[in-house]
């Protein structure tokens, strides 16, 4: 069981609604700051619809085109600093449709995996604006198999464990969630890493935009459900180092993945 381990940094940050040229400025300030930080993060890790917020009104016309703006930016950063990124999730729109979407990229800058979110949030009236993901969010970050997912899509158990059984260790999730559901988020995530036996990296937004404010609390759980790190409600770096052996562990002292009994359900 070899030891293997990786430094996370999560980017809490508020989101200026509708004005990605601010928000690309803030998230270069804070990518910067994570980088200088000792040690230096192997990966970080945005909140979702980072370069737009929820201003879904005029989605089409503020949206990253095919994500070229995105991937440029976040390229040459990977590249001259040697580190991963999950770039949260960016509003992106191809020929006809915006979807929200998550880039990764690898310490040499090449654009490794993307995945759209695939449950759209009616409640924020999501399903109006954008189009759903059709495909899963398998990656591989330095070797460890890692799985991604968006906000609303942690209520759906059964996405995390295809995640899991296609060999995740480490989930990913990006997030826009709100008050006054912080029970919601702290028990969904602990859940999902407890029931997979996994660690999962949850970065959500802080602010307010309108009537809506977001609590941030993002938060780095480990596989045995205990919460290694956990942010409040202000914008910050939040930073935690995961040992992914413990994945191995956990999962070889509650056999959890032999035991399943899919035939019967
Ligand atoms: O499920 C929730 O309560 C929040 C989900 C959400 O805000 C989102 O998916 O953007």
């Amino acid at each position: 069981m070899s030891e293997h381990k990786l430094t996370i940094s999560l980017l809490q940050m508020d989101i200026a609604l509708g004005e990605p040229e601010a928000n690309f400025a803030k998230l270069s300030q804070m990518m910067e700051e994570a980088v200088g930080s000792d040690p230096k993060p192997d990966v970080i890790v945005f909140p979702e619809m980072w370069n737009t917020g929820y201003a879904l009104d005029r989605i089409r016309d503020i949206a990253d085109r095919n994500g070229e703006r995105t991937a440029q930016f976040i390229s040459g950063f990977c590249r001259k600093h040697g580190v991963n990124v999950v770039a949260g999730s960016v509003a992106e729109l191809d020929d006809e449709r915006v979807r929200n979407t998550i880039y990764a990229f690898d310490r040499e800058g090449n654009r490794t995996a993307e995945y759209s979110k695939i449950h759209l949030f009616r409640l924020m009236d999501e399903e109006k604006y954008l189009h759903a993901g059709d495909r899963l969010g398998l990656l591989d970050v330095d070797g460890v198999p890692s799985g991604m997912m968006i906000c609303y899509d942690i209520r759906f158990p059964e996405l995390t464990r295809k995640l899991a059984l296609g060999g995740a260790k480490l989930l990913f999730v990006p997030a826009e969630w709100p008050h006054p559901r912080l029970h919601h988020w702290r028990t969904l995530l602990t859940a999902r890493a407890i029931e997979n036996q996994m660690y999962v990296v949850a970065c959500n937004r802080v602010g307010t935009s309108g009537t809506t404010s977001f609590f941030g609390h993002s938060m780095v759980i480990d596989p045995w459900g205990e919460i290694i790190a956990e942010g409040d409600e202000s914008e910050r770096i939040l930073k935690a180092e995961i040992d992914l052996s413990v994945v191995d562990k956990v999962r070889s002292t509650i056999p959890v993945f032999a035991d399943r009994r899919p035939e019967l359900y």
